[in-house]
């Protein structure tokens, strides 16, 4: 005989897969009622620079019909308080857009940017104020209700569609490396443990050759206790500079093989600057030494998998013995604040434009930067910045965002290395050291050149067409793309990059 069962016990016992079921059906119920939409139309501008706009839909003439999206986009140029067309197309990257008309946002120095949601709104930006639209549009109430439904029944989705992601990356990881966690999430402890501070006394160090000079300090080789060492001097206008650098090199647990051994700071009462004392780097910066060598595959890759892993253990939040390693964001990322030992393993330095991750009371999650809004952030080596932080499309204090950044120029470091390698190269010559870009940019791109051709264009380093040939080719390109994707949240992260790296390696040998 068939068991029945009655339905408030069925709903209690499954409530898991009734509340996936429900999602489900929300899905499936907007999914049903978008295809049934007709397409959104919007203007296109056919430029040089939209050719990747191409993809969002089918062009006739000056029309796109936007295949995966319902959003216009445009981009305006202000010239003399005259608007010029940058850009018209289907946005394929937003799928929500909440503006009817094309609302300027402004961009970086002239440009201005709009995303809407009816047909053809991105002509022309429209300059009405909020209040004069709600007052102008006779069923405004009913399009308001229409929009909250749509939000709410979107950011369902949006959450859907995260934890499936979030669930399938972290299966993916787990399944890769079971005892590590690829979630650099910030711990919700306070990490407000005193620093570990050593004072070193001015007089017991003997400075010997300048060996680099940055926009903030000056670093010299030199003695102490008879070891060497390197010596990063902050004139005393620099204070605050210096004193960010320390904050980071004090935190607990921050001795690690991928991290530059901090020995101790201390101030020159004569002429009020600041020092801090290193342990010296055989072969300097990255930068320095890539510029003057080309490598062989073993080093290429300790190279990479050394500096893969200091990132990752600087991104980890670390609980240890009852002693806190809040995660940090270093914030500058390049080849020239990578620094190269003896063993050529790679150690990370040039903490002073970084965020610590923490909360405690009274204090900013990361620690407040100054901005230049004229030549944008102050933090940060332009080449290597993400699309999103060039573009300021995000929340620059958001720690997700400045730990994703740093992954962005993690890839760009890892293809400057493999650039060098003589083995990608077999039968013909290594190319000479670039610096991402310098190949399509020139060695100082502007702030304007870097967008267009980053975020616009979404253009990334070339990889040169031997690779797609090799055995290992195929995964470090994966890498390379997982790491510069133009998605932030799409983006590996530095603990997975070690994974990815190791994995290499083994299938390689
Ligand atoms: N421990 C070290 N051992 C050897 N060389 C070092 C060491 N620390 C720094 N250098 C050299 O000094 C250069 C500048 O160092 P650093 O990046 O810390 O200075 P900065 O003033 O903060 O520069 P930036 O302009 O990048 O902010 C490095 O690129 C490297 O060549």
């Amino acid at each position: 005989m068939k068991e029945t069962i009655p339905p408030h016990f069925r709903f209690s016992q499954d409530q898991g897969s009734m509340f996936f079921f429900l999602l489900e059906c929300i899905f499936i119920v907007c999914t049903c009622s978008s295809a049934s939409a007709p397409k959104r139309r919007c203007v296109y501008y056919d430029s040089p620079r939209n050719h990747q706009y191409t993809q969002a839909g089918r062009v006739s003439g000056s029309v796109q019909v936007c295949e995966a999206t319902s959003c216009c986009v445009g981009f305006f140029w202000m010239m003399d308080g005259q608007q010029k067309v940058d850009l018209q197309a289907c946005d394929m990257h937003e799928h929500s857009c909440p503006d009817m008309h094309c609302k300027p946002q402004p961009r970086f120095n002239k440009m201005i940017k709009c995303v809407c949601k009816t047909d053809f709104c991105n002509s022309n930006i429209s300059w009405i104020s909020e209040d004069e639209e709600a007052v102008g549009s006779p069923d405004g109430t009913m399009r308001t209700t229409i929009a909250v439904v749509s939000v709410v029944l979107l950011f369902l989705m949006v959450c859907f569609w995260t934890a499936a992601k979030r669930g399938r990356s972290f299966y993916q990881h787990t399944r890769e490396n079971p005892s590590s966690s690829c979630d650099v999430s910030v711990n919700p402890q306070c990490s407000c443990q005193e620093a570990n501070q050593s004072i070193i006394d001015h007089s017991l160090i003997e400075l010997q050759q300048v060996v680099g000079r940055g926009r903030f300090a000056t670093v010299f080789q030199g003695k102490y206790k008879g070891s060497a060492v390197a010596v990063k001097c902050f004139p005393g206008g620099q204070e605050e500079k210096f004193r960010a650098e320390k904050e980071v090199y004090e935190l607990p647990l921050m001795k690690n093989a991928g991290i530059v051994l901090f020995l101790g700071s201390g101030t020159k009462p004569h002429d009020t600057s600041f020092f801090i004392v290193m342990q010296f780097a055989e072969h300097g910066s990255l930068h320095s030494f890539l510029s003057q060598h080309s490598i062989s595959w073993t080093s290429a890759f300790n190279m990479c998998l050394s500096l893969s892993q200091g990132l990752s253990y600087l991104h980890s939040d670390l609980q240890h013995n009852g002693v806190h390693k809040p995660s940090v964001a270093h914030r500058d990322l390049s080849s020239s604040n990578v620094l190269l030992r003896a063993d050529f393993s790679c150690v990370l330095c040039d903490f002073e434009g970084s965020a610590v991750l923490r909360s405690c009371v009274g204090r900013q999650w990361g620690r407040s930067h100054t901005q230049n809004f004229q030549g944008g952030p102050e933090v940060g080596t332009l080449c290597y910045m993400s699309p999103e932080l060039l573009e300021r499309a995000v929340n620059l204090t958001s720690s997700s965002f400045m730990l994703q950044g740093d992954v962005y120029a993690l890839a760009l470091i890892l293809w400057e290395v493999w650039m060098r390698c003589s083995h990608l190269f077999q039968d013909a010559d290594v190319p000479q050291h670039l610096l991402p870009f310098e190949l399509e940019l020139g060695p100082n791109p502007s702030w304007e050149h870097l967008i267009h051709h980053v975020c616009f264009m979404n253009q990334r380093p070339s990889i040169p067409p031997p690779w797609d040939v090799l055995p290992e080719g195929c995964e470090m390109k994966r890498i390379l793309t997982d790491c510069w994707d133009s998605d932030a949240d799409a983006r590996l992260t530095a603990s997975c990059v070690v994974n990815c790296l190791m994995s290499l390696q083994s299938s390689n040998t």
